[in-house]
């Protein structure tokens, strides 16, 4: 990848495009000439901004043709550096027996280290803006160490002299020679107590891959001793940390952190260790970070029993190291840490409230944070002032930037929704923070569990059922998800990801692969409150199910907060990265924004492709089970979830939603779904299953393919309609018009009649539940609907016609001559199409001067907006409000 960045900028081209670089991995030669064609007409200027001579320049000398000859023979390059790399690593992977390697000379190895640091240094110089994206590749082998360091046997360097191959039993005591190369794990020297030294990578060091070099050497600094535990000797050690070169290069692979264990100065391990070598002069930076996946001083010596300081640290010195854990996201260490200083009595239980309450505040413990505030603010250790914050903006402002009072106030808050829910203003408020301009992508809110309990499905594993009857609209659960990552996250931003598993061709991008980073991180930090909760999730099928999915599932992540426990009980996870991949593969969610408003349906994310895409692992959501037609709708708001009955459910029932849009066809929503090995048995695939495969493929290519010139003509025509006014009598079609939308109007019965036939063996089989449920009709009647309010006369043939539309997608319609509500029941698949067909009709019958019916529409299309995403009529009117329905909302404000 660099090399082909290099060489592009010295045509004076531009690097691919987020979206271009997966067109990279294409092995499609017309893929590859189109990505060519492309990359020639970009420009340095265009692209990145601030140097002379673009493609213009370049083009001038060169030729337009000549320029993308070359584009296209770098694109052969790196195709072919890809193949070296992916021989490589199978290689690795399908080697039988390890062969005897040969440690490189301790120098050697330094001047290698050395010169790639400078080159790294070069490169981030020579990319402008600094836009960099990064290659690394993984396969199916991935090791993890499960014992104790103290079961290990000492092994050196030199025992390390077959490779590929894991030394089981076995840990290497070395200590770190040079500064780290970050690319998006790192990569560095060490020596062992006789001086001979070896490379190692690391995998998931950091999920910050913008730091400096000199930043992330901080964190395992210039001669801080490690055992590596079991290490894996490889033949490619650098290429999962990257970057990858497609040349083997022997050293020490670690694929997840946790195989590193840092070795204290006091640890019995380095009894009588002597090392041979000095450490090379460097200019790394000295630290006494202490954040790094591992305990504060304290907690490790209440713990392990080291012998005491001689001088034990400052108050001032504690705060720090403490705020130094909650400013790394690891609020588990700070409270260990906060507990044992207050155990061996250096710190008073009333002092440092402050931060004691930020770090629960961290842990969503809300209860112990309130009061800690609440102490806080009455020492007047902070100036106070009013509860002065802003409802709307209450959940995107950070707790850190709140006076204690407010921080109080907000904790006061967050306590009542976790027992009642949010209210329509919080959602609001939620809302227009994840929504807008510039929308926030983490979001603080307390996790709500509604009359919800996880229970063992048959045939589906475990999944989430009501507790009591529950009503449409209610809110059922509302969760943050944990370590999420964005592309917009400035630790990543201008470097996105491409990961590709050498064995299986799937490529994980940015987020993936740092939500994975920051998953593992969180484990390690808080194992008491989040192995179950995230390694008690299935991995899919291909992978065995870790130790944790057979313990009970809680419902909550919870932090241990007894001092004595959360201290001395303490025992870091070995995390397994791979399962914690399948973990995000097959649970995680991918969106993350407000509901669209109706006119703004382009996201940002959208339109940056697989590599916009944010990932969100929600634990509990997770259990849900998957049906294409659901009973719930599950909203994100940024990093929240909200989950909604649809219906009403009687107790016991459980509660699914999708994973795959039921509205598309059944043939791709099963291909869609294959990848988690079971067959949808709602009763949407039943009735589709019973159709066939032959009718079914019918009926897919008649809705994606045949119909789409029927709706593009219908589209055209309503171009000229004013629909604020359709059905006023005024607004009455000249004949040639009206023919044309009769002619509409001829071709989707048509339409809707050969879909209609497509149903016939289902209809057969099951009669009535077929009636009710023909998903894919519902656009072709909900265009006729629309092109029979502007023509035809006649009220009622344009409220059967949109009866008709909303009974398709499993909504009930009352009767418009009572007064009570129009839709019984909510419709349960095209909800916004729904509501949106809602208030067209609303509108329509405004403006035949229907007053009362046109209200009770309104109403409906309001009942099933709270149904869906709630808010009450502020987010309502934010996502329907426009010009085209103003005469019934305007009626039904007033
Ligand atoms: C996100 S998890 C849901 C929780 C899962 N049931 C568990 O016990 O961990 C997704 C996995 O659940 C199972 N699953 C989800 N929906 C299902 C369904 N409708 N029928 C059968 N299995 C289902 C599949 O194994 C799928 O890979």
């Amino acid at each position: 990848m660099e090399d082909l960045l290099r060489s592009l900028r010295n045509l004076g081209l531009g690097a691919p495009s987020p979206s271009q670089l997966l067109e990279l991995l294409d092995t499609d030669e017309e893929v590859q000439k189109r990505l060519a064609q492309l990359l020639s007409l970009s420009s340095v200027l265009d692209g990145e901004g601030g140097e002379e001579g673009g493609a213009g320049g370049a083009a001038m000398m060169m030729g337009q043709d000549l320029l993308e000859e070359a584009v296209n023979a770098l694109l052969d390059n790196f195709r072919k550096t890809l193949d070296r790399q992916r021989e490589v690593s199978k290689k690795e992977t399908t080697t039988k027996a390890p062969t005897k390697v040969k440690l490189a000379p301790r120098t050697a190895l330094l001047a290698r280290q050395d010169a790639a640091l400078k080159r790294a240094e070069q490169q981030r110089q020579e990319a402008g803006r600094g836009y960099i994206p990064r290659l690394v590749v993984d396969g199916k082998a991935s090791y993890h160490s499960k014992r104790p360091l103290a079961s290990l046997k000492r092994i050196s360097c030199g025992d390390l002299n077959l490779a590929p191959r894991r030394y089981e039993g076995a840990y290497l005591l070395c200590r770190v020679m040079t500064p780290l190369l970050l690319y998006v794990g790192v990569t560095f020297i060490v020596d062992d107590p006789s001086g001979a030294a070896i490379p190692v990578s690391i995998s998931h060091f950091t999920s910050d891959i913008n730091q400096s070099q000199s930043s992330v050497s901080k964190l395992l600094p210039l001669g801080t001793v490690l055992a590596i535990r079991e290490p894996f000797v490889s033949l490619d050690h650098a290429s999962r940390a990257g970057p990858c070169t497609g040349k083997a290069a022997m050293g020490i692979r670690v694929d997840s952190p946790t195989d590193i264990v840092i070795v204290e100065e006091e640890d019995r391990l380095l009894e009588g260790v002597e090392w041979k070598e000095d450490l090379p002069l460097s200019s790394c930076p000295p630290s006494t970070s202490t954040v790094w996946l591992r305990d504060g001083f304290l907690s490790r010596q209440l713990r392990q029993g080291f012998s005491p300081p001689a001088q034990p640290p400052s108050l001032s010195a504690i705060r720090e190291t403490i705020e130094d854990f909650i400013a790394f996201g690891r609020p588990g260490a700070a409270y260990r840490e906060l507990c044992a200083a207050r155990r061996l009595a250096l710190v008073g239980n009333e002092s440092l409230k402050d931060v004691e309450a930020r770090i629960l505040y961290e842990l969503r413990a809300w209860s112990g944070a309130k009061d800690a505030f609440a102490s806080t603010s009455a020492q007047g250790s902070s100036e106070g002032g009013p509860d002065s914050l802003r409802k709307d903006t209450d959940f995107a402002v950070p707790i850190s930037e709140l006076s204690p009072v407010q921080a109080a106030k907000r904790t006061e808050r967050r306590l009542a929704s976790e027992s009642a829910g949010l209210t329509d203003e919080e959602v609001a408020s939620i809302y227009f923070a994840s929504s807008g301009h510039s929308p926030n992508p983490r979001l603080d809110t307390s996790e709500y569990i509604g009359p919800v309990q996880v229970r063992d499905i048959p045939g589906a594993g475990r999944g989430l059922v009501t507790t009591r009857e529950v009503q449409p609209g209610e809110l059922l659960l509302c969760c943050r998800s944990y370590g999420s990552a964005y592309p917009s996250d400035p630790e990543s931003l201008g470097s996105p990801i491409l990961r590709l598993n050498v064995d299986n061709g799937v490529v994980s991008t940015t987020s993936q692969v740092r939500a994975q980073t920051n998953l593992i991180h969180a484990l390690v930090d808080r194992p008491d409150m989040l192995a179950v909760p995230v390694l008690g999730l299935t991995a899919g099928p291909s992978m065995d199910y870790s130790r944790f999915v057979t313990e009970p599932y809680p419902l909550r992540a919870r932090m241990e907060l007894d001092p004595k426990k959360a201290v001395n009980e303490y025992k870091s996870l070995d995390v397994d990265a791979a399962y914690v991949d399948g973990v995000l593969r097959f649970n995680a969610f991918g969106p993350a924004q407000a509901p669209a408003s109706s006119h703004s349906h382009k996201h940002v994310e959208e339109s940056q492709g697989e590599l916009g895409r944010s990932t969100q692992p929600h634990p509990l959501p997770a259990i849900l089970n998957h049906a294409c037609l659901p009973n719930v709708s599950s909203v994100f708001f940024s990093n929240i979830v909200t989950t909604r009955a649809l219906d009403v459910l009687p107790e016991g029932t459980e509660i699914v939603h999708q994973y795959v849009r039921g509205e598309t066809p059944f043939p791709i929503r099963t291909a869609q779904l294959s990848k988690h090995g079971f067959e949808c048995a709602c009763s949407l695939c039943i009735l589709d299953r019973a159709d066939g495969a032959e009718a079914s493929g019918r009926r897919a290519r008649i809705t994606e393919g045949e119909s789409r010139a029927v709706f593009e003509r219908s589209r055209l025509l309503f171009k000229s309609v004013k629909l604020a006014e359709v059905g006023s009598t005024d607004a009455s079609l000249a004949g040639e018009v009206k023919e044309a939308h009769e002619d509409v109007v001829e071709a989707l019965k048509n339409l809707r009649e050969r879909i209609d036939e497509t149903y016939s063996a289902s209809s057969k089989t099951f009669p009535k539940e077929r009636a009710q449920l023909k998903p894919e009709v519902f656009s072709t009647l909900d265009r006729q609907t629309r092109h029979l309010a502007l023509f035809s006369g006649d009220i009622d043939v344009v409220l059967d016609s949109a009866g008709d539309a909303l009974r398709c997608v499993g909504a009930q319609v009352a009767s418009q001559d009572g007064k009570g509500q129009i839709l019984d029941k909510l419709p349960r698949l095209h909800f916004d199409p729904s509501i949106d067909l809602v208030l067209f009709v609303a509108t329509f019958l405004q403006n035949r001067r229907l007053k009362e019916l046109s209200l009770r529409w309104v109403q409906a299309a309001y009942h099933a907006h709270q149904a869906m995403v709630g808010g009450g009529q502020a987010v309502f009117l934010h996502r329907w409000k426009s010009d085209s329905v103003a005469p019934a909302l305007e009626l039904w404000l007033s």
